[in-house]
């Protein structure tokens, strides 16, 4: 048999047809979302990701503004840049798009972003919140693949969820909204001696690691659902996820597919959170 599809693209599509009229309604109280994005460097899949942000922004009516500086940039200058958004009235959600270069401290500069413009959900209150089962913006890959695995409506309690990967905004935090969901999680890594043991086991299968094909069809369980966050360019250029995925949808029950998997919603969740941003802050004052 094989497995059903869950099409993120198309999910993406629905949220954001949702998320639109939540726009338009706020417009009506004078409240226009804004988003500011800061881009250090020319690292290309990183402009690749903004791209589909500012298109997103667009579709929806949220006001987006890429800040486009040079990888010489010090860490003082994008500190004292941040300052600056924290302050701006008009500047609902802020994103630093990592990677940084290495001469720049990332958690640092996550640190001084204002937690109520954290709109990636990276910063240490919010990361906090969420591990309390706080309402906060929760990171927006791991937020997806909830949203994603609720369309399908698959019943997360009571089930093995084992996540492949331990990034600070992939793989700890999708275990993390998988624990508050009530699943039993399994965290591996890349010290994880005989991982197919563990992988196995899953009934809900989260890989992130960013190395193609490092899942085949025997290492998955069989009726498993499986959620690729993979995102590698092959030997012909082409977007792969991390999973062998024309062998693995023979096993899963539900796979997701890389392009037009879990990177929309992503991108929906981000879009999603600047809302709630510019809410709250107009709630706020
Ligand atoms: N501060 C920060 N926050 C992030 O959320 C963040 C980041 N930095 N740095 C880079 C990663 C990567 N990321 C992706 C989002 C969407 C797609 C996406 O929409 N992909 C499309 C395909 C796009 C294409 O064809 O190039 C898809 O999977 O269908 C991919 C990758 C967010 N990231």
């Amino acid at each position: 048999m094989t497995a059903e599809l869950i099409y993120g693209k198309e999910l993406a599509a629905t949220i954001r047809k949702e998320l639109k009229q939540e726009a338009a309604a706020l417009k009506e109280q004078d409240i226009l979302p804004h988003l500011t994005v800061v881009l250090v460097g020319d690292d290309p899949a990183s402009r690749s990701y903004v791209k589909g942000k500012e298109k997103a922004s667009a579709e929806i009516g949220i006001s987006s503004e890429l800040i486009e500086l040079p990888s010489s940039t010090t860490q003082t200058e994008l500190l004292d840049l941040i300052q600056r958004l924290n302050l701006d009235k008009a500047v609902n959600g802020i994103l630093v798009q990592l990677p940084l270069p290495s001469h720049i401290d990332e958690q640092a500069v996550i640190n001084s972003i204002n937690p109520e413009k954290d709109v990636d959900g990276f910063h240490p209150a919010n990361v906090g919140k969420m591990m309390l089962g706080e309402d906060t913006y929760y990171p927006c890959t791991p937020y997806g693949i909830i949203q994603m695995l609720k369309s399908k409506n698959v019943e997360i309690a009571g089930k093995t969820a084992v996540i492949v990967g331990r990034s600070n905004i992939v793989g700890k935090p999708i275990g993390q909204l998988l624990l508050n969901e009530h699943a039993t999680v399994i965290h591996t890594h890349s010290r994880t001696p005989d991982l197919r043991s563990f992988t196995k086991q899953a009934d809900i299968l989260v890989v992130a690691v960013g190395r193609e094909q490092m899942i085949k069809a025997d290492d998955i369980k069989d009726g498993a659902i499986v959620i690729d966050v993979g995102v590698n360019r092959n030997a012909e250029g082409k977007l792969t996820g991390d999973v062998d995925f024309e062998h693995a949808k023979e096993v899963a029950s539900i796979i997701t597919p890389v392009p037009g998997g879990v990177g929309p919603m992503t991108i929906t969740m981000l879009m999603l959170n600047t809302i709630k941003a510019a809410r709250r802050q107009a709630a706020a004052v």
